[in-house]
């Protein structure tokens, strides 16, 4: 039920609903598919083209083609985007990707025709089709302000982005795929160095020839028009920005901050850059060498979205130097094992941590660095990470060949340590130094300062908030017990029975109630409920139901909690959710931030929820219909899907009953779940009472 921040997939759609951006689009998507396709194909025919020669030469050749690839626009581009400026876009853009595509489809047929020239070739026909790139990158990046409104310029940006990065790992599967239909293909055409590696490269300069056409009927101004030029110094230049931007408008960013990022970073250029000569050692071919990019790949995405979602609670200056310490352990495991479908799963973990560390890194800086001097942080951390990529990817490979293969024996057995491993160990070993480093800097000037590590881990993955000091709300001796559903479902009764009940047993009992418990609630109870009131709009109403959550915990229920007691709540959050969430269709993600906010983060132990269908619930009450009873039956359907959405995501902590069940069998089930919640022993100042209660002994 829980939806994507406010509006996300609406405005993509609203970008892509321009068609001549959203053309542009495919096409760019086409392109880093082929790209990142001809990437793999690339470095699988420099392991081929050298395969038998020494370690080195294969390592060296692989290096060349990452330097090839990643040098021109880091050293090259300000030159190449100062002469695209003075071209047209268009046909700049057109002529570009025909020369691409041609220069790729030239890789496979020189192997093809001429053998010896065959890795000459590659390493030069790639060097230029990359050169012609840093011509087609500023090009493309002034084309986007052109076919969007610049309220959507931001958006277009990330979408690309998107595309940008999201299109490895459908590459690395096909490839994968490829190289599986491998054999099939060799036997068909014997001709092939690497069937796969050749078919990926031609599909690369297709899609680079369907990128010229769809460029090429598209409107696209000639000249620069002003509002182009901000954009244009987004891409260019990173030697520059990496020069200058150390101190992005005189604010250093934290050391530990920017430590991490690169360390993640290296880490994973160096696993990219010895992958493919370690996993053939190991004897996996293509195949495996695209299920480990793509599984690479996928964890950093799952990593990113929705490592941050799950642990919102956790501090992020902890979660920073965590993620990073993951993806070491992972790196360090990988190197050490040699099957590869453990190297699959531990390069899968090595991205969760990679993708959960940059999306927080990348929130700190937001969070952190001053409206103005954003944008040229994040271009610091993006041109630097480009450095630390191409710098990584092209030694973790030399030094690998450096190293050399070693057989060790061990008792009757022998291990196989290859260089490749022992690059990826060390590698591990020294993110997992980063990360270590990075949490003690992030943390240093806060020491000792929150709850444990543990404790916190533990209470995010809860989805509650621990802070330090008196206000922790986990911190108190009570037990907070809500009871839950829709309109007549039997609540008030239940309420009252339990408190009723537990007050027997000598428990301190608050039995309370949402909205309406305090001064406040009663006014704002009186307000919301009033028909008269139609006009409450969506967002004011989740603001005022909030504002009676908030003064009730802060008067009522947290200090009865740290007193000792029970408190059992008549409705909470959840009612929140449910209706001003499923019922209004708000973002149930927002309202949560919102009344976690209000409520401290408190959460409570065990939430009752009677369900009941709402034509059966609202038939059984009296009296007039207030304000939100008076609402369709189909809203109060919403709100019940909503309230059994929410017990489902987080089944340990709900007790889900059946309303339509007589009430006292349901008053039964209801002590039977709360007997086990408290404290076994009854507070002895009770014992002459309790002794006198059958219903205790009862089961
Ligand atoms: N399990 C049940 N089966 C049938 N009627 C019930 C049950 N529980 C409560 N009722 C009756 O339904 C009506 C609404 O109950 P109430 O506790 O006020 O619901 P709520 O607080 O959810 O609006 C009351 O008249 C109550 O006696
Ligand atoms: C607590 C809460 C209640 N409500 C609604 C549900 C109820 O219709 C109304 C008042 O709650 P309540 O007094 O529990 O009504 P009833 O006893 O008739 O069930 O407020 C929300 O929409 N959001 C909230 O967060």
């Amino acid at each position: 039920m829980s939806r994507s921040a406010p509006g996300a997939p609406v405005e993509a759609r609203n970008v892509l609903a321009i068609t001549p951006f959203r053309r542009l689009w495919i096409s760019l998507s086409l392109s880093s598919l082929g790209d990142w396709l001809s990437l793999l194909a690339l470095m699988s025919l420099a392991a081929i083209f050298t395969a038998g020669g020494p370690p080195l030469v294969q390592y060296l050749a692989l290096s060349g083609v990452v330097v090839i690839k990643l040098a021109p626009p880091i050293l090259l581009s300000p030159l190449a985007g100062a002469v695209a400026d003075r071209l047209d876009r268009k046909w700049t853009m057109v002529v570009t990707d025909v020369l691409r595509g041609v220069l790729y489809v030239s890789i496979p047929l020189v192997g093809l025709f001429s053998p010896g020239f065959a890795l000459g070739w590659l390493l030069i026909a790639t060097l230029l089709a990359e050169l012609v790139a840093l011509f087609w990158t500023p090009a493309k990046d002034s084309t986007v302000p052109t076919l969007v409104p610049r309220k959507l310029v931001a958006q277009a940006d990330r979408l690309n982005l998107l595309t940008t990065y999201g299109t490895a790992p459908v590459a690395a599967l096909l490839f994968a795929a490829l190289a599986s239909i491998g054999n099939v293909l060799g036997a068909l055409l014997p001709s092939m160095a690497s069937p796969e590696a050749d078919i990926a490269l031609y599909l690369n300069g297709l899609t680079f020839f369907v990128a010229a056409i769809v460029v090429g009927v598209l409107p696209i101004p000639k000249h620069k028009t002003s509002r182009d030029s901000e954009s244009d110094t987004r891409d260019s230049g990173i030697l520059r920005v990496v020069a200058t931007g150390r101190r992005p408008g005189g604010e250093p960013l934290p050391r530990g901050l920017v430590a991490g990022l690169l360390g993640s970073i290296a880490g994973g250029a160096a696993v990219i850059g010895v992958a493919r000569v370690h996993l053939e050692a190991l004897g996996a071919g293509n195949g495996g060498f695209g299920v480990v990019f793509a599984s690479a790949f996928a964890g950093m995405a799952l990593g990113a979205i929705s490592g941050p979602r799950i642990l919102k609670q956790f501090s992020r200056r902890r979660l920073f130097g965590l993620s990073i310490a993951l993806s070491g352990l992972a790196l360090l495991f990988a190197g050490a094992v040699a099957d590869t479908v453990l190297v699959a799963l531990l390069t899968g973990l090595l991205g969760v941590g990679a993708g959960i560390a940059w999306a927080t890194g990348l929130t700190m800086i937001d969070d952190e660095v001053e409206d103005d001097n954003r944008a040229a942080a994040v271009a610091f951390v993006h041109g630097t990470a480009r450095v630390a990529l191409l710098v990584a990817m092209a030694l973790a490979p030399l030094a690998a060949g450096l190293i050399g293969d070693y057989e060790i024996p061990v008792g009757p057995l022998t291990y196989d340590l290859r260089g490749g491993g022992v690059v990826l160990m060390a590698s591990g070993l020294l993110v997992v130094v980063v990360a270590l480093v990075c949490y003690r800097l992030m943390n240093k000037d806060h020491p000792d300062a929150g709850p444990g590590l543990l404790p916190e881990l533990l209470a995010a993955l809860r989805g509650v908030a621990v802070s330090d000091g008196e206000e922790e709300p986990s911190a108190h001796s009570g037990a907070f017990i809500v009871v839950e559903g829709g309109e007549g479902a039997g609540k008030s009764t239940q309420v009252r029975e339990l408190t009723v009940w537990l007050r027997e047993q000598g428990f301190e009992v608050i039995g309370t109630r949402q909205p309406g418990a305090t001064k406040l609630g009663m006014r704002l109870r009186g307000l919301l409920l009033d028909r008269e009131n139609s006009h409450i709009t969506p967002r004011a109403e989740v603001l005022l139901y909030t504002a009676d959550k908030a003064d009730h915990v802060e008067q009522e229920i947290l200090p009865a909690l740290r007193r000792g007691a029970v408190v059992i709540s008549d409705r909470y959050v959840d009612s929140l959710l449910a209706y001003q969430g499923a019922g209004r269709d708000l973002s149930v993600d927002d309202i949560r931030e919102i009344s976690s906010w209000a409520t401290q983060g408190l959460v409570p132990d065990l939430t009752v929820l009677l369900d009941v269908r709402p034509e059966e619930g609202l038939s059984r009450l009296g009296g007039p219909a207030d304000r939100i009873e008076a609402e369709s039956v189909e809203f109060h359907s919403r709100v019940r899907k909503g309230f059994l959405d929410l017990a489902k995501a987080d089944a340990d902590r709900y007790l889900v009953l059946d309303a339509r069940e007589p009430q006292d069998k349901v008053t039964r089930e209801i002590q039977r779940r709360v007997r086990s919640l408290l404290p076994d022993p009854v507070p002895s100042s009770a014992e002459a009472v309790t002794g006198m209660i059958p219903v205790i002994r009862n089961d």
